[in-house]
């Protein structure tokens, strides 16, 4: 593509040198240049892409789009806001792909991943190619490939619906972090439906303030826009039991779907009953009731089924026939997964890392645990430190062995992260082991039969990070290998 036809895309911008070039791609990396490309300057958090320019143009790089003039051998094309032009070009660049497929975005605190993998399950039922970007992993159809962030940058966001769209993917599901709100990384992206699930304390590290950071998270109803063709409408997906539903009802234009257990709603799940099973609910819509059994456990789990339902239903798909796809899901990986290697007590690992997300988890194991409950938790470093009291204060309010670890202490001292959350702690003994492998080891060799154990916060992940190295660690496998040595 040339550089001039690009350009057109931008409303405003200055430049210096010829742009009749031709592009091979789009970078935003120095130390990934290729031949041909253009280079964005990018201001992050650690670093300011202006100062590798440079670097990017001995690497290869034909042309640079920065925030002011730089002196360089090339073109150098200067926008008021680099981030909002990488989203423009990388998206004219790829061929508007996102408008070429139905997009739906996840936001909220919690929910965001287990809603993207039930969604995509019935969503395959129906035969439908299907597109995934989140937390656990990027898919297209079945192919599963690694992730670094929950919602990646605008480039990468572009250049994966490209091969989406190349593979046929006709519908993709995204999780949208309040990050990627704030950072500018889903500009571009041109969605279909967006999804709340709920909100509650986290990432204050990062947003600072509650307001903050229900601000960011309500941009993805806001940039939903209102076009109400019937080709192409944008629906907003709300769960209306949470306090913000109203905030996000507020700023959007785009037509509303709500869901709810506690009130009035589009999609209301009423006599819920846990069992051995799972749990079931009856689903009330305008038109049908029905009885739904899932194989999950927990209030959390019906939430997330009447969210995928919903969103669904916006989708296209008839609301039986969602039910009758969700009724088979055992589990999404890593939330409230079952670790099962012969012993007669459940051990539980989920992803549960934030005060509400553990709360919930608990409250759940409460409700069918019959012995005693262990929880093995941990908070994470360089992340929010407001939420470490409150984490282990429901630990300690909900279990009866409470055992305080590590979960990727990165660049902190592990024994300060504890220091931290035991400020949160009111009496009752807890115990401290801060190797986290000896930590499920010692809460493993405790248990008896009725007992239940909660591994919470790591869930999928295969790594602990301790300072800025991944060291291998699986909770699953470590609970595995705990239980088969007993
Ligand atoms: C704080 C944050 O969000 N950081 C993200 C950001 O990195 P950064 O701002 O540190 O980037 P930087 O290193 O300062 O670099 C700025 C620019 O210079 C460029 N550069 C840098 C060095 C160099 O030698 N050459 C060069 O060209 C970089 O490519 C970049 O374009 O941009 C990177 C590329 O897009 C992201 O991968 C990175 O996410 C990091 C890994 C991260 O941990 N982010 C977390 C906080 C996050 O975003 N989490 C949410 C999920 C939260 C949740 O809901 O649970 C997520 O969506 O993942
Ligand atoms: N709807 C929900 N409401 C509250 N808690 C939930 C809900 N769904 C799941 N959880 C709890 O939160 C944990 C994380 O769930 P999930 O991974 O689906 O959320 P997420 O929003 O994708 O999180 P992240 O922002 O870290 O990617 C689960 O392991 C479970 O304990
Ligand atoms: N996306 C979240 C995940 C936290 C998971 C937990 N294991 C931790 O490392 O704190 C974050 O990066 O804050
Ligand atoms: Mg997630």
């Amino acid at each position: 593509m040339k550089l001039e036809a690009l350009l057109k895309h931008l409303f405003s911008y200055t430049y210096e040198g010829d742009t009749n070039i031709n592009l091979s791609s789009i970078e935003i990396d120095s130390r990934l240049q290729q031949e041909g490309s253009l280079f964005v300057c990018i201001r992050g958090s650690n670093n300011d892409g202006h100062q590798f320019a440079k670097q990017a143009v001995d690497n290869g790089a034909v042309a640079v789009v920065a925030e002011y003039k730089l002196k360089l051998d090339v073109p150098v094309i200067v926008v008021p806001n680099t981030k909002k032009a990488l989203a423009i070009l990388a998206d004219a660049f790829y061929g508007k792909p996102s408008q070429k497929m139905k997009l739906i975005g996840i936001t909220g605190t919690n929910g965001k991943t287990t809603i993207s993998y039930l969604l995509e399950k019935i969503l395959q039922d129906r035969q439908m190619k299907t597109g995934l970007i989140g937390t656990i992993n990027m898919k297209i159809n079945n192919e599963s490939y690694d992730v670094k962030n929950t919602t990646p940058d605008a480039l990468f966001l572009q250049r994966a619906f490209r091969r989406m769209l190349d593979n046929d993917v006709e519908i993709v599901i995204m999780e949208v972090s309040s990050h990627a709100l704030d950072y500018g990384r889903v500009w571009g992206c041109d969605f279909n439906i967006a999804v709340f699930t709920n909100l509650s304390q986290e990432h204050l590290d990062y947003h600072k303030t509650m307001v903050e950071y229900k601000y960011a998270k309500s941009l993805l109803f806001s940039q939903l826009g209102n076009t109400y063709h019937e080709e192409n409408k944008k629906i907003a997906i709300i769960n209306e039991d949470d306090e913000q539903a109203m905030t996000m009802k507020k700023v959007t234009s785009a037509h509303t779907l709500s869901y709810s257990i506690e009130k009035k709603a589009d999609f209301r799940a009423k006599e819920i009953d846990y069992n051995g099973e799972g749990t079931t609910f009856t689903l009330v819509t305008a038109h049908e009731e029905m009885k739904v059994q899932l194989k999950l456990l927990g209030i959390f789990s019906v939430y997330n089924a009447l969210a995928a339902i919903a969103t669904s239903f916006a989708a296209g798909v008839p609301v039986k026939e969602s039910v009758r796809s969700l009724e088979k899901v055992t589990g999404v990986p890593g939330r409230f997964e079952v670790v099962q290697a012969g012993q007669k007590f459940p051990v539980i690992v989920d992803y549960a890392h934030t005060p509400d997300s553990l709360e919930n988890a608990l409250i759940t194991i409460n409700e069918f645990a019959r012995g005693k409950i262990f929880v093995v938790v941990g908070c994470g470093g360089d992340r929010d430190k407001i939420k470490r009291p409150l984490m282990a204060s429901i630990a300690e309010q909900y279990s009866d062995v409470t055992i305080f670890t590590s979960d990727n202490p990165r660049t902190e001292d592990p024994e300060k992260i504890i220091k931290d959350m035991e400020e949160g702690v009111k009496g009752k003994e807890y115990l401290v082991i801060l190797n986290r492998e000896k930590a499920i080891k010692y809460a493993v060799s405790q248990a008896t039969d009725n007992d239940v154990i909660l591994i919470a916060g790591k869930g999928h992940e295969t790594y602990q990070t301790i300072g800025t190295k991944n060291y291998k660690f699986d909770d699953r496998e470590v609970a595995r290998n705990a239980i088969k040595e007993l």
